[in-house]
């Protein structure tokens, strides 16, 4: 049931995520100083930068699995460091998280982990209900209904990241938090899991934070993107805005002969779908 003092407060909200001056460190490694970033309703917020530039790390901090040594981070409103054990939960309820290879457990079946969730939060389910709940989540995820009874060893790879998130829908998130969704998956696969990303946005209004390397998926799926590099966020905004920076990284990631395919893509794509609306026209 929505809770209509909450929405009120929530509605006017318009960053579902804010973090300012953060700062994690292990050892000597200074991994972020004065990182900045919010992620706005309804948005899906890409998360770029070189390997080892702290995207998991960011993702740990704001999920609160990762103590930062300093900074703030808010989610839906709520200090999370500041949080106690009862507020803490109630943010936990609202996301749903993807971890990088799904992160399954192996002994259970994929619908006793789209289960996993759900037993934690509401003790009381029965088991009748419990197995419909995560047979309509297999389904939203893409699944076939038969993949509820399977082992996760039994899956492809692109079948496990759709358990990974049919578990992460088990608690009807408003928050999809997703640690590389594509890496591994075939092109057609990568972009089946995009179109499903895109589709879970639109039904069900998420706000999506996205870690991912994929150029295709963030020029097909992504309404800005932030670009992790020199231990921050150097820049977030569309990928035209991003372009249009004289930033050494981002110009070679975009302008680098990935970065032209995926954008060419996309051009294609937009010609196509052009073509094929005045062929409809032409013809309705
Ligand atoms: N628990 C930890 N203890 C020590 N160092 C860590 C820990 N977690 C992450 N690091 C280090 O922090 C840095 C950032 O790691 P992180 O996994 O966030 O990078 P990333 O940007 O997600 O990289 P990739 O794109 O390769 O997945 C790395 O140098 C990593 O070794």
């Amino acid at each position: 049931m929505s809770d209509p003092a909450r929405n009120g407060i929530d509605a006017e909200r318009e960053n579902i995520i804010e973090v300012h001056g953060l700062r994690n460190v292990f050892g000597e490694q200074i991994i972020h100083e004065g990182l900045d970033l919010e992620v706005r309703r309804g948005e899906i917020l890409g998360v770029v930068g070189g390997s080892g530039t702290g995207k998991s790390v960011l993702m740990r901090s704001i999920i609160g699995l990762q103590e930062p040594a300093e900074g703030d981070v808010s989610v839906f409103g709520t200090p999370i460091r500041r949080a106690n054990e009862a507020q803490f939960q109630a943010i936990r309820k609202r996301w749903g998280i993807l971890f990088q290879g799904a992160a399954l457990f192996s002994t259970l079946t994929v619908a006793e982990n789209v289960q996993v969730p759900l037993r934690e939060f509401y003790p009381r389910l029965s088991d009748r209900l419990l197995d419909e709940i995560a047979a309509y989540k297999i389904v939203m995820a893409g699944l076939p209904a038969d993949a509820g009874p399977k082992y996760p060893a039994e899956l492809s790879g692109g079948m496990k990241k759709r358990a990974g998130i049919s578990r992460a829908l088990a608690l009807d998130p408003e928050l999809l938090f997703l640690d590389e969704p594509t890496a591994g998956l075939d092109p057609i696969g990568a972009s089946a899991f995009d179109q499903l990303i895109l589709d879970l946005r639109e039904r069900l209004g998420l706000t999506v934070f996205l870690i991912t390397h994929d150029l295709d998926t963030l020029y097909a799926i992504c309404d800005r993107v932030a670009v992790l590099a020199d231990r921050k966020v150097v820049a977030v905004g569309t990928i035209p805005e991003l372009l249009a920076l004289d930033h050494e990284w981002i110009q070679e990631y975009f302008r680098g002969p990935r970065g032209r395919a995926a954008e060419e893509a996309v051009e294609a794509e937009e010609a196509r779908q052009d073509a094929a609306m005045h062929d409809g026209g032409g013809n309705g």
